[in-house]
């Protein structure tokens, strides 16, 4: 499942999550909390669901079907966190992968302030595994990032906010640390790297990212080795990104079928 926005240019949110199900070959549901009128160069708008919505989208899935994993991405604003915890503790949902989106990379604001508070003592508590990106890592750790050290530091001030496990994602970083990523479980402090893709074309990795670690989870893998897979999935998915809008156009999720044609 993932209980995220709708992006109008497919490149990122909901779109995104369900062609990476799709690509993973596992079942995919979604529970929508928001809008977004958006292509490769921005958000231009954004409407909320109510949160009754959201709470109707997610009942309706978890009474019928047996959910195996579950991501959130843009909760939008502060009731749709409340609700969006308060669901999952309700369901004794366990493999919940949390993308705390709340800035893009190219600066679009996606979670009220109001609402960074609720991610952090609400929805962080129960997730297997938080996903944060370097600027959402900072305002969370309440640190700077510029250094490899830096985000060893910042995965182990989030950890201490109750994920079980912390991956801070590089692609904000400058240079070859772009394709650096930093794990950290209480116990392992792992760095993990694939090579640096050369493209303007990353709209969507997050999205992407935690979406392919909730359908390894649903598959059954193990937290590191969920987050390794997916990964590599996101960077062979960028080699094969698509150059389309004026701005910064989406990942290929459907790589292999690319190469085929
Ligand atoms: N140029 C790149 N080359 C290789 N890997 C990259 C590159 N850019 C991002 N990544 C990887 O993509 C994944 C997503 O990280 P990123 O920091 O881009 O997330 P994000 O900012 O939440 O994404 P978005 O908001 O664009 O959806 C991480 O595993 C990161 O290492
Ligand atoms: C709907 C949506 N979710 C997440 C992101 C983060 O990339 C985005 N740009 N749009």
């Amino acid at each position: 499942m993932t209980i995220a926005g709708s992006d109008s240019g497919g490149g990122a949110g909901i779109q995104a999550d369900l062609r990476t199900f799709a690509f993973h070959c596992v079942h995919g549901t979604s529970v929508l909390t928001c809008i977004t009128a958006q292509n490769t160069q921005g958000v231009t708008r954004v409407d909320a669901m109510s949160a009754q919505a959201v709470a109707a989208q997610f009942e309706a899935v978890m009474v019928d079907m047996r959910v195996s994993a579950i991501k959130t991405g843009m909760l939008l604003n502060q009731e749709i966190i409340q609700i969006t915890a308060k669901k999952l503790v309700a369901f004794g949902c366990g493999n919940v992968v949390v993308d705390p989106v709340m800035v893009s990379r190219v600066g679009a604001k996606l979670l009220d302030d109001d609402a960074i508070h609720a991610m952090g003592d609400l929805l962080l508590p129960i997730a297997a595994i938080a996903t944060p990106n370097r600027y959402e890592a900072q305002i969370l750790a309440e640190m700077e990032i510029h250094t490899l050290a830096d985000m060893q530091a910042a995965a182990q001030k989030i950890y201490k906010l109750g994920a079980r496990s912390v991956l801070i994602k590089g692609g904000g970083m400058t240079g070859d640390l772009k394709a650096v990523d930093v794990w950290f479980d209480g116990d392992r402090l792992e760095t993990l790297q694939t090579e640096a893709i050369d493209t303007i074309h990353t709209h969507g990795t997050g999205c992407t990212l935690s979406a392919a670690i909730a359908a390894n989870l649903a598959l059954g893998k193990p937290n590191l080795q969920a987050v390794q897979d997916a990964k590599v999935y996101v960077t062979t998915a960028l080699k094969y990104a698509l150059a389309i809008g004026k701005g910064q156009g989406p990942v290929g999720h459907f790589f292999p079928l690319q190469r085929l044609r």
